[in-house]
């Protein structure tokens, strides 16, 4: 497999026209689902592409997907624009759309397979040797008779990622690829997407509202919000710089007696059994706050942790009002 293309994303902008109040009697407006976005993905990248409801992200996505056209601005694929080179495109990109299905629901998963093999023109022995790689990484043998409509949630969206990559593209568009999926089907999509990327070097763009998959692939996240690229960090830094806050829960055998918490210690919730404390390590260290609270009578156990990713991100959008 060669080398993926470059992306290059400039001050990419686009409005929708529609009618007001959604009936055909209403006054046409604009709305606008982009404000003029630029990033660049270098070959080989995983970035992650979150953001809150109506942020914009499917519509970056389909533009760079080559479905859909903006209004302004520069999307280039390696020599390519999406959605002016549609064919020369999709032969390099593999896109899921996790909500929507590519594969032909009264089909079986193989006949499905074979009828995209015949669109994108893969050479029958290069087909044959990629369907055989895809069905055992991501485990399809059983399946493969199945009519699409048969199947299971997360067998579907196993089917459809191996679909999206018979023809070995070398970049793998990915939207919202484990919405609906039970644990193991998730932990099992996001294996196949790491070993792709490190076997491959597939380059990945991803969008999800699932932390979790964030944190499992995305070395990069690009934050959209209200049309706007809000960040592009290292996940790591995003973690950092929103959030060096830490948590101490603490159960007790006995109501939590009433204290009095030095300077940058919050009491953050009290139940009759349990105490949570949200501090800042460089104000209080945590070897001083469990001090404390080990000696209170009748603790029975507490944990220091880091706030849940999905805090981090909810505070990150509160903190960038529209
Ligand atoms: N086909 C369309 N016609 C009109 N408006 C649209 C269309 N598609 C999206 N929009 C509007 O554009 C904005 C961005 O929508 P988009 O679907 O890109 O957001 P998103 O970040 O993918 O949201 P979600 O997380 O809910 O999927 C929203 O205000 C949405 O209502």
């Amino acid at each position: 497999m060669s080398i993926p293309p470059r992306i290059v994303v400039e001050n990419l902008k686009k409005s929708y026209r529609i009618r007001e109040g959604g009936s055909w009697r209403g006054r046409m407006k604009m709305i606008t689902a982009l404000e003029g976005i630029s990033f660049t993905l270098e070959p080989g990248e995983i970035a992650g592409f979150i953001g809150p409801n109506g942020a914009g992200k499917s519509t970056a996505i389909k533009i760079l997907a080559g479905i859909l056209r903006p209004s302004s601005g520069i999307v280039r694929v390696g020599d390519l624009v999406p959605w002016k080179h549609r064919i020369a495109h999709v032969a390099r990109i593999g896109v899921v759309f996790g909500q929507r299905s590519q594969l032909w629901w009264d089909l079986s998963v193989a006949e499905g397979f074979a009828l995209l093999g015949d669109i994108y023109r893969v050479p029958p022995q290069r087909f044959a040797q990629n369907q055989t790689r895809l069905v055992e990484a991501l485990n399809l043998e059983a399946i493969l008779g199945q009519s699409v409509r048969q199947l299971s949630l997360g067998q579907r969206m196993r089917a459809e990622i191996a679909a999206a990559l018979l023809h070995e593209p070398e970049i793998l568009i990915l939207d919202e690829p484990t919405i609906g999926l039970d644990a193991p089907s998730k932990l099992a999509v996001r294996a196949f997407i790491r070993d792709l990327r490190h076997h491959r070097g597939t380059t990945v763009l991803l969008t999800t509202h699932d932390m979790h998959d964030i944190e499992a692939l995305a070395e990069r996240v690009i934050v959209i919000g209200h049309g706007r690229i809000l960040t592009d960090s290292p996940f790591e830094t995003l973690r950092a710089t929103t959030l060096s806050e830490r948590i101490l829960e603490a159960d007790f055998v006995t109501p939590p007696p009433l204290c009095a918490w030095p300077y940058g210690v919050i009491e953050t919730e009290r139940t009759p059994r349990n105490l949570t404390l949200t501090f800042d390590p460089k104000r209080v260290p945590a070897p001083v706050l469990v001090e404390q609270v080990s000696a209170l009578p009748g603790l029975d156990d507490l944990r220091i942790g880091r706030p849940a990713i999905e805090e981090i991100i909810s505070r990150f959008y509160d903190s960038h009002p529209a």
